[in-house]
C-alpha cells in the first residue's frame, strides 16, 4: 500500500468542527485514483494530511509505510520533497525562473530525487528537457522562456514536469485542469498516466469534474467515506 489511512479524525482547530472522519482509506502502489466530492467535503484537507503539510491528532496516516504523525515538521518536509510530486491548482511556478529551472527545482530540495534524475538522464537539465518533451513541450525555445509568458496549458505542463522530476513514488494533483477545456484536460491526463506508469508511480487526482472519472482505474467519492460530511448533510 502506498497510502493507508485508518480511524482518522481531523479538525483544523481543537474548537472547530470535524472536517474528516474516515475509518479506512487505502491506495495501492501504481494505482491511478480519482477523488471527487462536493466543495467543502474535505478534498484539499485530505491532500494536506497525505502530503504531511498538516497532521491528525487522532488516527493513522501512513504513506509508503511511514507514519507521518511520528515525524516532526522538518522531517515531514524532507519526506514530502523526497517522495511526493505535487501539482497545484494554480501551478505555483516561480515567475523569475526559466521553464527548465522550474522543472529542476525539486532536485534542489531533495538529494534523493536529484540522484534519481541523474541516474535517468545523466544531467538535471537533460532530465528536465526529457520530461518537458514527453509532456508535449518539445520546442527548445519554450524551455528558455520565462514561465509568465506561457499559456495556461503550457504552465500546466511545466507544473507536471516539475512534479514528475526525480520520479517521486506518489504524485498528487489538486484540480490542475480546472482552467482547461475538455479536450486539453483529457490529453493532459493521458500524458500524466504515461509518465506515472513508466516509473510505477501512484497518482491521486482530485477534482470536482466527474466527467474525468471514466479515465481512472478507481474513483472515490470523499463524501461517501467521510463520516464528518455525512453528519453535516444529515444535520
Ligand atoms: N487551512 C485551513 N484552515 C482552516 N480551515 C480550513 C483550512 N482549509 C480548509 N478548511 C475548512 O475545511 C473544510 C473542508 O475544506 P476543503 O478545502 O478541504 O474542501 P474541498 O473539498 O477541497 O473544497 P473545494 O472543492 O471547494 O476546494 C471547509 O469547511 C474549509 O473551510
Amino acid at each position: 500500500m502506498v497510502i493507508d489511512v485508518t480511524d482518522l479524525e481531523f479538525a483544523w482547530r481543537p474548537d472547530a468542527p470535524t472536517v474528516l472522519s474516515i475509518d479506512s482509506f487505502q491506495v495501492a502502489s501504481g494505482e491511478c485514483l480519482f477523488i471527487k466530492g462536493p466543495s467543502g467535503s474535505g478534498k484539499s484537507t485530505l491532500l494536506s494530511l497525505l502530503s504531511g503539510v498538516t497532521t491528525a491528532a487522532v488516527g493513522s496516516v501512513r504513506v509508503m509505510g511511514q507514519e507521518l504523525g511520528q515525524l516532526g515538521s522538518v522531517q515531514r518536509d524532507h519526506f514530502r520533497a523526497d517522495h511526493i510530486g505535487y501539482i497545484f491548482q494554480m501551478f505555483n511556478l516561480i515567475p523569475y525562473l526559466s521553464v527548465v529551472d522550474n522543472v529542476i527545482l525539486p532536485c534542489r530540495f531533495s538529494s534523493h530525487r536529484r540522484s534519481k534524475a541523474l541516474t535517468r538522464s545523466g544531467a538535471l537539465e537533460a532530465e528536465a528537457r526529457r520530461l518537458l518533451q514527453h509532456l508535449d513541450m518539445d520546442h527548445p525555445d519554450l524551455h528558455r522562456r520565462a514561465v509568465t509568458t506561457l499559456s495556461v496549458g503550457q504552465q500546466q505542463r511545466v507544473a507536471a514536469a516539475r512534479a514528475l522530476m526525480g520520479s517521486p513514488e506518489l504524485l498528487i494533483a489538486d484540480e490542475p485542469t480546472s482552467s482547461l477545456d475538455a479536450d486539453r484536460r483529457e490529453s493532459f491526463i493521458r500524458l500524466l498516466f504515461d509518465e506515472c506508469r513508466g516509473v510505477g508511480a501512484t497518482l491521486i487526482f482530485v477534482s470536482h469534474d466527474a466527467s474525468l472519472e471514466h479515465m481512472f482505474d478507481h474513483t472515490i467519492d470523499l463524501s461517501e467515506i467521510n463520516r464528518a460530511t455525512c453528519k453535516l448533510e444529515e444535520g
